[in-house]
């Protein structure tokens, strides 16, 4: 499904609309956008697709009842504002779809909610639940308790891996700008790149910040990167305006359609690629950067030349060749303080000197997400 015309084919689609494409020149949300978003997506829920919403501007909506001229810098602020705004903005949706009579439900995640195992398995059973029961999800980072440190900040890449995760067929994001150009829009002599079809379609673009001051927050920046995440598990995605939504889903050749360029990939290690901040790094001997990248083996005591950071067991860690090179990211089976005694040991002797506990991987195979593909 990778040409415009099969984008009528979806029979899941996630869509994501940025602050941008929510704000009225005021700063504040404005519910004709809404109303009009709503209205295009009700026509795809009408013949027959699942549609899941990533909706930004809890923020923006959080501006007018708080008297902030403008969207605060400091994450407190910016936290109070999202505490305020998305109850605010889910309100309007649910208002909006039930003229479709459709239902709406809330769901707020963190990175943490889909790179710990036992939590993106729920993420997914609620998401599968409420599609079943013909409810529109709609989605947003969970800003009144994702800390500096964890947060995506822009919505881009955590729709990528809400696509990834719901298995969808299709990632339509929403902007204010009617697609990908070749340089900043507002450039004179700059032009729309209808389709991109490898990382290399890309060079020479120049992929910029957000346009109108403090409303968006990624620019195109992130967008690539969320669909470069996207494709790469092989979702199509296709970039355009808000107000070209409607004519996109009917497959009409607007904005810029990326094509996937990889398959499918087990959610968890997607989002441990892209979701997570490491805590630290292990430095890998060449053989096991060959037995990492090459035969995709677990990480042993015995292939460890160093370890930087301060991690628990649990935490994710980098793994970096002897140059210092990122090649995998893992979940870590140790903590940093009891690395060091362990390096370039074997295993065997290692479970005869401590016991049978020192016999685990460093990082097992199956939590590990190799950063070259
Ligand atoms: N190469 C480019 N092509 C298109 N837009 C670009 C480019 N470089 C920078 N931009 C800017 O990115 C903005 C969209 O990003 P952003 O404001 O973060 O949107 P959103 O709120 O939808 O996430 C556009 O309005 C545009 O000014
Ligand atoms: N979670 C934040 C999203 C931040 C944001 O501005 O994202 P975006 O407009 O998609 O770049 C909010 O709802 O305000």
């Amino acid at each position: 499904m990778s040409t415009r015309r099969g984008v009528l084919d979806a029979a899941r689609v996630v869509v994501k609309i940025g602050s941008s494409s929510l704000t009225s020149a005021t700063g504040g949300i404005d519910p004709e956008r809404i109303s009009a978003l709503v209205d295009a997506l009700a026509g795809l829920r009408g013949r027959g697709a699942e549609v899941v919403l990533v909706s930004s501007g809890a923020i923006a909506a959080g501006l007018a009842p708080l008297s902030l001229p403008r969207r605060p810098r400091d994450l407190a602020t910016q936290q109070a504002a999202a505490s305020v705004g998305q109850g605010l903005l889910v309100h309007r949706y649910t208002e909006e779809f039930a003229r479709h009579q459709v239902a709406v439900g809330q769901v707020l995640l963190t990175v943490d909610d889909v790179t710990r195992r036992s939590h993106y398995r729920n993420a997914y059973r609620t998401f599968a639940k409420l599609l079943e029961l013909g409810v529109v999800p709609i989605v947003n980072e969970n800003d009144t308790v994702a800390t500096s440190e964890i947060r995506f900040g822009d919505n881009d890449r955590l729709a990528a891996l809400v696509a990834h995760l719901v298995h969808a067929d299709l990632l339509l994001l929403l902007s204010d700008v009617d697609g990908l150009y070749d340089g900043h829009p507002d450039q004179d002599g700059t032009s729309l790149l209808s389709d991109v079809g490898s990382t290399s379609d890309l060079d020479g673009v120049d992929v910029g910040r957000p346009g109108r001051a403090g409303i968006g927050t990624g620019g195109m920046v992130t967008k690539v990167e969320a669909a470069r995440i996207a494709t790469g598990a092989g979702i199509p995605v296709v970039l355009t305006s808000a107000a070209q939504a409607a004519a996109a889903l009917a497959g009409e050749p607007v904005g810029t359609m990326f094509h996937p360029t990889g398959r499918r990939r087990p959610t968890r290690l997607l989002w441990l690629a892209h979701a997570t901040e490491p805590k630290g790094s292990i430095v890998l001997d060449p053989g096991a950067v060959r037995a990492v990248v090459e035969r995709r083996a677990s990480l042993l005591p015995a292939g460890i030349t160093g370890v930087t950071g301060s991690f628990v067991g649990g935490d994710p860690v980098d793994l970096v060749d002897p140059d210092g090179t990122p090649v995998a990211r893992g979940l870590v089976n140790y903590d940093s303080e009891e690395l060091p005694g362990l390096i370039g040991r074997s295993t065997h002797d290692l479970a005869r000197e401590l016991g049978s506990s020192y016999e685990r991987e460093v990082v097992h195979r199956d939590d590990l997400a190799l950063l070259t593909d």
